[in-house]
């Protein structure tokens, strides 16, 4: 802290310049201002800058006795700036105007900005809505720093919004100066220079604007051509109400100063001016001295010696920032290429769905059109199937006609010549009874005449009679020759014996057991007969399920109920049901054939051989009846397996089996074992089986079917089929016999003609020799061969004979 030193000259005669202070201020609503106690030197304003302040708002005499500073600086006293001092602000504003004196420090003071607000603050709690927001000296010039303040003014006036006028001035300083003559002759002065300067100043508007700029303070303030006039620049303020400016400047005033400052400011100037030349001289000699030397050091411009771990880092900044910028460039043009990548991608992903889609679509289209052609083929072959099948209905129906015809024909012959026999007994014994009448019987003459004219009478009567006699001793014999063969031997019952029974009946009989098998129409299940314990397999059929395809039946029960052979199975009973039909068949245990190969896949040729033997002795016993199976194939052909482990095989389901009297059209059979010309539907016959057995036979040997479409699809098969396009496929068949294939190729031939008969195949090298040619001697075979065809073809012969005597004979017993 510090004193502060008063000195108030103006103390002195307060009281004696009322009166000019009134005629110099006064206007119309002039208040005569109070004096006496107007400055309390105790209280200070505590501010950052400012040491102290006293406030005095609108206090009466509210402006104080000036400093001595400002005193001397109205006087022309040099002064001591930078020491602490007491200034005075005076608040612009309506009468009576507040002031504030404080305390400056000037070392304490850290900006202008704060000290004004600072000052602002020091006129009381409204002074953020009244801020002072500008200060001119007593002289018209504008504070523009701190260091306005420590010049030679120690009296401020504090403008706000509001204009600061000529007449503020001239009030201000009245005030603040009230009895110093000094003031009344600057006011002299002021109106003089006004007027005279008025009257030179021809556009002082222009005048005003170029120097406002320019406080008349600090460095910019002592240019020499600078015009004195600047120097009454004061604040303009803010708009009217009506929007006009008040331009009005206190130059009067202070040009009588500023006249007497301005020589003194001049030699002050001049010397500044020169000692600044000498100084740049000094300074640009000195800069060339530098220049030369660091051009000499090749030291950088700025003067400094060049370091040269500045410099290094320099460059590996340069090379890191040339590195970051090369990445980013890398990392740009990456994205760009994934970016480009993705949407190729996403481009591609969408034109393969595109594509996909199309490509279902029209695969679904394809299948829909082959769908559609594939159930009108169907429907086609239907109705073809259905006019074949009416034509052979009726075919039938003829030839059954015709039989019966025949057999009426028969009977009536028979009926007729045992008449006649009946007749010529009666006669030879009529004719002895004759005799004996000649010896002695003479008289029963014309009774013998009157009996055979009595017989001859009534021999249509007798005619049926005898029939039923017949018939009856038929059945005797029928009955006596069952009872000759033992309790193994069951006689098969003719269609006409088919025993009427119920469900319970059969049931009685046959104990049911496991399912063996079944078929589209029937179930095959293991049975025992309870009386015998012997075992049969009992094919089950369903009524219901034939509706329409009896005569399948029908046919199936006639062939077997008529065959006798090793090689197929043989049918012992049969009853029907309501809706049932019972057949009582021999027992094959080992499952069929397709079984047999799904479990050994293949066949070695001499097991093969065997079964092919089997197979086509037991179509040499139909064929030579003149029957022909058409349903030839692994799953219709039983496995027996025999004591010595070898296999011997059985023929069974004659559903589609039947005699063979002209070409037949039927499609019908399993597509993989069908024969050409029943596709192609040129009519056919016991050859189809042939080529069924040569397809089997295929089959055997290598496991899969020698016509094979890949697609699995029938139409294509049948293209195969009908062209006889098949082959030894490498490597199934590398190591099979050429005898085998020999057979084969004799058997798959495609003109039926040409196609080997079941004769044929079992006078077939291979069968003869059991599938194993390599020991056996050619002539052997060939003696064979023929002793063998020779043997079969009297066996052929005979069988059908046979056949045809037991038709002829259960045809004559209706
Ligand atoms: N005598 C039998 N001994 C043992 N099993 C048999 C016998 N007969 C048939 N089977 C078994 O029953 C199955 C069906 O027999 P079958 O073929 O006679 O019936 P299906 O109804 O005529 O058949 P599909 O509908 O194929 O013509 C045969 O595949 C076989 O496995």
């Amino acid at each position: 802290m510090f004193e502060v030193a008063y000195y108030n000259p103006a103390r002195h005669h307060q009281h004696d310049n009322l009166d000019n202070e009134q005629n110099y201020t006064q206007g119309p609503n002039y208040r005569p201002r109070m004096y006496g106690n107007a400055f309390h030197p105790g209280r200070f304003f505590q501010g950052k800058g400012i040491e102290g302040a006293q406030h005095h708002r609108r206090l009466p005499g509210a402006f104080g006795p000036a400093s001595r500073n400002s005193y001397l600086a109205h006087t022309g006293e040099s002064t001591v700036p930078l020491k602490p001092k007491v200034i005075t602000i005076v608040r612009n504003g309506p009468k009576p105007r507040n002031n504030v004196k404080i305390l400056l420090n000037r070392r304490s003071v850290q900006s202008f900005e704060q000290l004004m607000g600072d000052i602002s603050e020091a006129f009381g709690p409204k002074w953020k809505t009244n801020k002072v927001r500008k200060l001119f000296t007593t002289r018209g010039r504008e504070v523009q720093g701190v260091a306005d303040f420590f010049r030679d003014d120690d009296v401020f006036i504090g403008v706000g919004n509001e204009p600061l006028t000529e007449h503020d001035v001239h009030e201000i300083i009245e005030e603040v100066y009230p009895d110093s003559p000094y003031a009344k002759n600057i006011m002299k002065d002021f109106e003089r220079q006004k007027r005279k300067k008025l009257a030179q100043v021809k556009d002082p508007v222009k005048d005003i604007d170029a120097d406002k700029r320019d406080s008349g303070f600090g460095e910019g303030s002592d240019g020499s051509n600078r015009d004195p006039d600047s120097e009454f620049v004061l604040y303009k303020g803010r708009p009217t109400e009506k929007g006009k400016r008040r331009n009005e400047y206190p130059r009067d005033l202070e040009v009588a100063m500023r006249l007497d400052k301005e020589k003194e400011k001049a030699a002050h100037e001049e010397k500044d001016r020169v000692r600044r030349q000498r100084m740049k001289m000094i300074d640009a000699e000195r800069r060339a001295q530098e220049e030369e030397s660091r051009k000499k050091r090749q030291v950088p411009d700025d003067g400094k010696v060049e370091d040269p771990f500045k410099k290094m880092k320099e460059q590996r900044d340069k090379e890191r920032e040339e590195i970051r910028k090369r990445k980013d460039e890398e990392r740009k043009k990456q994205e760009e290429d994934d970016k480009t990548r993705r949407d190729e991608e996403r481009q591609r992903r969408e034109k393969d769905k595109i594509d996909r889609e199309q490509a279902e679509a029209a695969a679904r289209e394809r299948q829909a059109a082959a769908e559609k052609e594939r159930a009108e083929r169907e429907r086609e072959k239907a109705e073809r199937r259905a006019a074949r099948d009416k034509e052979k209905e009726q075919k039938e129906q003829e030839a059954r006609e015709k039989e019966r015809e025949l057999k009426e024909k028969v009977n009536a012959e028979k009926r007729e010549k045992h008449h006649s026999e009946k007749q010529e007994k009666d006669v030879k014994e009529t004719e002895s009874d004759k005799h004996g009448k000649e010896r002695g019987h003479g008289e029963k003459d014309d009774k013998v005449k009157e009996v055979v004219t009595e017989r001859e009478d009534k021999n249509s009567e007798k005619n049926d009679k005898i029939i039923a006699d017949n018939k009856e001793k038929d059945n005797k014999e029928a009955e006596r020759r069952k009872k000759k063969t033992g309790k193994n031997r069951i006689v098969r019952k003719t269609k006409l014996e088919r025993q009427i029974s119920n469900d319970n009946h059969v049931l009685a009989k046959y104990e049911l057991g496991r399912t063996l098998g079944d078929g589209n129409f029937a179930i095959v299940r293991l049975s025992k007969m309870k009386a015998t314990g012997v075992e049969y397999a009992m094919k089950v059929i369903d009524k219901p399920k034939l509706k329409g395809k009896e005569h399948m039946v029908e046919n199936e029960i006639e062939i077997m109920k008529d065959c006798n052979h090793p090689n197929i199975v043989k049918l012992y009973e049969e009853y029907e049901t309501s809706d049932k039909i019972y057949l009582v068949m021999e027992l094959v245990k080992g499952g069929d054939l397709f079984d047999a190969i799904t479990q050994s896949v293949k066949f070695g040729e001499v097991d093969s051989a065997h079964m092919v033997k089997d197979l086509c002795s037991a179509l040499f016993y139909l064929h030579s009846r003149i029957i022909v199976h058409r349903d030839l194939k692994p799953e219709n052909l039983l496995v027996h397996r025999n004591k010595d482990m070898t296999i011997s095989l059985k023929l069974a389901d004659f559903g589609l089996a039947m005699d063979v009297k002209e070409a037949i059209y039927t499609v019908c059979g399993t597509p993989t074992y069908v024969a050409p010309e029943i596709l192609s539907e040129i009519g056919y016959g016991l050859e189809v089986d042939m080529w069924a057995v040569g397809v089997i036979t295929y089959i055997l040997l290598c496991g899969f079917p020698p016509f094979r479409s890949p697609d699995r699809n029938q139409t294509e098969l049948f293209e195969f089929i009908k062209a006889g396009e098949y082959e030894f496929l490498s490597p199934y068949w590398d190591n099979i016999s050429s005898s085998a294939k020999d057979l084969i190729e004799h058997l798959l031939v495609v003109d039926k003609k040409r196609r080997y008969t079941a004769i044929d195949v079992l006078c077939h090298p291979w069968i003869l020799c059991g599938g194993d040619v390599s020991g056996m001697d050619g002539a052997r075979i060939e003696e064979l061969k023929k002793t063998s065809r020779k043997e079969l073809e009297t066996q052929a012969a005979l069988n059908l004979e046979s056949y045809q005597k037991m038709k002829e004979k259960r045809a004559l017993t209706g």
